[in-house]
């Protein structure tokens, strides 16, 4: 404890000094204000024990058809900068992108270092090529689904899906009223809702590139597992309408009333879910879409990002990439702390290549740098040297 407490003092007396010293190489700062930059320093100083780690950019930019990044894993470990930096370069290579954040506390704006919420596409500014960023608020879908009901009652809704049945259990429920509550999982319909209409609509078709930064991991999973709940929904409900339109029938049909024609599920709810397997699927082509996970060389980050990527395979998302980010460069001046971080992320990243969830993906290494990377010149610089 006392050991503990004392290194942790210690660390941050000199963290700020040392950590600058080690690993700022003059870099970030260099290129944001306008000095020349070691191109070759990530390169030649990358830590001795872990394989070179490129992310094989040439292949995720090669295909011309759609495709869809998903950037995830524990909070904190740069998933917005890793997400915004490859939409960036995506853009730059050509490919018109936007960058969608899933997480309710957004940070793209803080990230691009500009304005970007009101959950509307904005431009980003300071980028040749097309680059639309995006972050989700509920709000703002809620909005949408009011001014599209036009003022429908839950009952009417209701009565249009061909459940009117049900509707005299809800009374006179308001959709306001529904869609004001807190539901949980309302972010989540927020973002699948928005996948739809990317998928749908076609002054979206020409956009080549959609990268999610995503929540961190609990809110992501529930994300990617919502269409097939909603689906199995919808089943239950189908199902629920034909077993009561049979009984209402058997039981007309005793008192010599006319029989009751089966019904066919209503249209409405056929759309419903053909809609949601048509994002469940598109989350699990292989072809569409590729979940890149985000870590940092920590026993705990590891450890989630282990569970994380079980998850995704269970769920059949497509997972080829891992990004360890935040490495601290070698140096030849090592003081004793970085010394020590240094061990311990080597330590670190063996367990990355014995665990058996993430040993067999590709591992991308990303320095941590000497400023906090905000802008597109920032993100830039990340981007030359992560997704390479
Ligand atoms: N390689 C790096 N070098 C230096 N700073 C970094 C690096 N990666 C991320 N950061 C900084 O760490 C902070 C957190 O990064 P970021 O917002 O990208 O993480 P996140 O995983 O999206 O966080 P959250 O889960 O809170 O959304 C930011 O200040 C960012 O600039």
């Amino acid at each position: 404890m006392a050991t503990s407490l004392l290194l942790s003092r210690v660390s941050r007396a000199t963290s700020s000094i040392t950590l600058r010293r080690v690993v700022g190489f003059n870099s970030l700062n260099t290129q944001i204000h306008g000095g020349s930059i070691s191109g070759t320093f990530f390169r030649e100083r990358s830590l001795a024990t872990l394989a070179q780690g490129a992310s094989r950019f040439d292949e995720m930019v090669s295909v011309n058809q759609r495709k869809y990044y998903l950037l995830g894993g524990k909070g904190g470990v740069g998933k917005t900068s890793c997400a915004a930096s490859l939409a960036v370069k995506f853009a730059s290579h050509g490919h018109p992108t936007i960058v969608v954040s899933t997480d309710p506390a957004h940070s793209l704006s803080d990230s691009f270092s500009q304005d970007l919420s009101g959950g509307v596409l904005k431009p980003v500014q300071g980028v040749d090529s097309t680059l639309l960023a995006l972050e989700i608020t509920p709000e703002t879908m809620k909005d949408e689904i009011k001014s599209q009901s036009g003022g429908k009652s839950v009952k009417n809704m209701m009565d249009s899906m061909g459940l009117g049945m049900f509707a005299g259990e809800l009374g006179d429920l308001n959709l306001e009223d529904m869609l004001n509550a807190a539901s949980p999982g309302i972010d989540e319909i927020a973002a699948i809702s928005k996948v739809l209409q990317f998928m749908e609509s076609p002054e979206y078709s020409r956009f080549t590139r959609i990268v999610f930064d995503t929540a961190p991991t609990g809110h992501t999973l529930r994300l990617l597992s919502l269409p097939d709940f909603y689906d199995s929904s919808i089943s239950k409900i189908t199902k629920l309408k034909k077993k009561i339109t049979a009984a209402a029938s058997t039981f007309k049909s005793m008192f010599g009333k006319k029989e009751i024609q089966q019904q066919e599920p209503s249209n409405e709810l056929d759309q419903l879910k053909e809609r949601m397997e048509k994002v469940r699927n598109v989350f699990r082509d292989v072809n569409t879409t590729e979940f890149v996970i985000v870590t940092i060389p920590t026993v705990m980050a590891v450890n989630e990002s282990s569970r994380l990527h079980a998850s995704l395979r269970k769920e059949n998302v497509p997972v080829h990439r891992l990004i360890v980010n935040q490495l601290l460069p070698q140096s030849e001046s090592d003081c004793k702390f970085c010394s020590m971080r240094r061990k311990e992320q080597t330590r670190v990243l063996g367990l990355i290549q014995n665990d058996t969830e993430l040993s067999g993906l590709k591992l991308i290494q990303s320095p941590l740098l000497d400023a906090e990377i905000r802008g597109v010149p920032a993100l830039k610089f990340m981007g030359d040297h992560v997704w390479r």
